[in-house]
């Protein structure tokens, strides 16, 4: 829909006398295409009502378009028609797809356009997002992954609930300690995020050329050591009993952990407010790092989570109003919203100013887990996270052998071993038509 409004939706639309005689202009729309759902679907409804309230020449109509996966496989569909949205949120893992799909129009032309001062977001998101020293999407909702523990249970097993475990070694002693009367000490989702995660807290690259940075990946890197490791300790809780194995979801394992049958889970810090709020009067939820093993190099977290894009296919007024809108998902006062309503940490600096985040964290330090853990990540190529094409393909194909792997059907060496191999081979298709 090609509004009769200016090309510039920040401007005064100059009137032309034949425009002021009939109707005003008819505002901007801006569909946006989002993966939140639960809790996190309710803080977007308010954050587009907030906004829509306020500016009356923009409107967004914010659409659930299922999971991460599910909402990029439509896009995908769409992209050579006219049904696509104006403003997409993707996760982080399809960055290299969304930059190499020519279907957006890159950030940086509208911070520069704008002079938007980039300083005011957190330096480590902007090392994850920025390619070629430039930005091709907004950083919005972002995340790592923590350990949540039952402090009652941890109690309960003799174990000091202010003391979590760290160490691959101390997970697995605290799990066997917890499991007891039918109850699993563990169960983490087999979420091929964990695993990227893993490696970089051990400071290992997933794929090689700088994990994909310095020159496209030709080569996953998942069957090395770091990985090895990992799925040997998960096999060895599972295969003991100490870990019980749900499949493929978080939500599934969320689920048992508020339920009191699991005491140790792995989630991402975005599922911090619904368990909170879902255990309260129930027992006390802990916090934790995400485990490493012992000795392990030095790393930390990924940013998770996901960025902003705005498809190229749409009017300039149409890509101006969404940037309209990303601009007011920056602010702090927006952001400290959102933080304390999900768990999702602030991409902006001043919104830890903001009263509503400080008293957050006094009433629920759970919150600051997730952003310690960023800030106490060492900056290396390993933590700055891997970039693939086809990454969204490679995440299946590594569940695929942490499945096979806990069901007892291959050794982990094996499976990584040929999970390695197809999505090198997904590499070298990708590359090749890629320019
Ligand atoms: O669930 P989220 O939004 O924290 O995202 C987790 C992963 O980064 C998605 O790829």
């Amino acid at each position: 829909d090609t509004t009769a409004t200016s090309t510039s939706a920040s401007t005064a639309p100059a009137a032309s006398p034949a425009a002021a005689s009939t109707k005003p202009a008819e505002p901007v729309k801006v569909i946006w295409w989002h993966s939140m759902s639960g809790e996190l679907g309710k803080a977007i409804d308010k954050l587009v009502a907030d906004f829509n309230a306020s500016h009356k020449d923009v409107q967004v109509e914010a659409v659930f378009q299922g999971t991460y996966d599910e909402s990029l496989n439509k896009m995908k569909a769409s992209m050579d028609t006219k049904n696509g949205p104006s403003l997409i949120q993707v996760y982080e893992i399809g960055s290299r797809f969304m930059i190499d799909s020519k279907a957006i129009t890159p950030m940086q032309t509208f911070i520069d356009a704008d002079k938007y001062d980039v300083s005011q977001l957190e330096e480590n998101i902007l090392n994850y997002y920025r390619v070629d020293n430039k930005l091709y999407s907004m950083p919005f909702n972002t995340s790592n992954p923590i350990l949540y523990y039952n402090k009652d249970m941890f109690k309960a097993a003799g174990l000091d609930p202010e003391k979590p475990p760290t160490t691959y070694d101390e997970v697995a002693k605290a799990a066997q300690a917890l499991s007891k009367d039918g109850k699993s000490g563990a169960s983490f989702a087999i979420y091929g995020w964990f695993m990227e995660q893993f490696f970089a807290n051990q400071g290992a690259e997933y794929l090689n050329n700088g994990n994909g940075r310095t020159s496209p990946a030709t080569e996953s890197q998942v069957n090395a050591d770091a990985g090895v490791k990992t799925l040997e300790w998960w096999k060895q809780m599972v295969d003991n009993k100490s870990a019980a194995n749900l499949g493929r979801k978080t939500d599934d394992t969320k689920k048992a952990f508020l339920a009191g049958q699991v005491a140790m889970t792995l989630d991402s810090t975005a599922s911090l407010r619904g368990i909170v709020s879902g255990a309260e009067g129930k027992f006390q939820v802990g916090t934790a790092y995400l485990p490493k093993p012992a000795g392990a190099g030095e790393g930390g977290v990924v940013v998770g989570g996901a960025s902003l894009y705005i498809l190229n296919n749409k009017t300039e007024a149409e890509q101006k109003g969404a940037w309209e809108f990303i601009k007011y998902l920056t602010t702090p006062d927006v952001q400290a919203y959102w933080s304390v309503n999900t768990g999702y940490f602030p991409i902006t600096k001043k919104a830890y100013d903001e009263q509503l985040m400080k008293d957050n964290l006094v009433k629920y330090p759970q919150f600051k887990t997730a952003i310690d853990q960023l800030h106490a990540t060492k900056a290396n190529k390993a933590t700055q996270g891997a970039v693939m094409g086809v990454f969204p393909e490679a995440r299946q194909i590594v569940e695929g052998a942490i499945e096979e792997t806990l069901a007892g059907k291959k050794a982990p060496k094996d499976a990584l071993d040929a999970a390695a191999k197809s999505i090198s081979e997904k590499l070298a298709t990708y590359n090749k038509t890629v320019k």
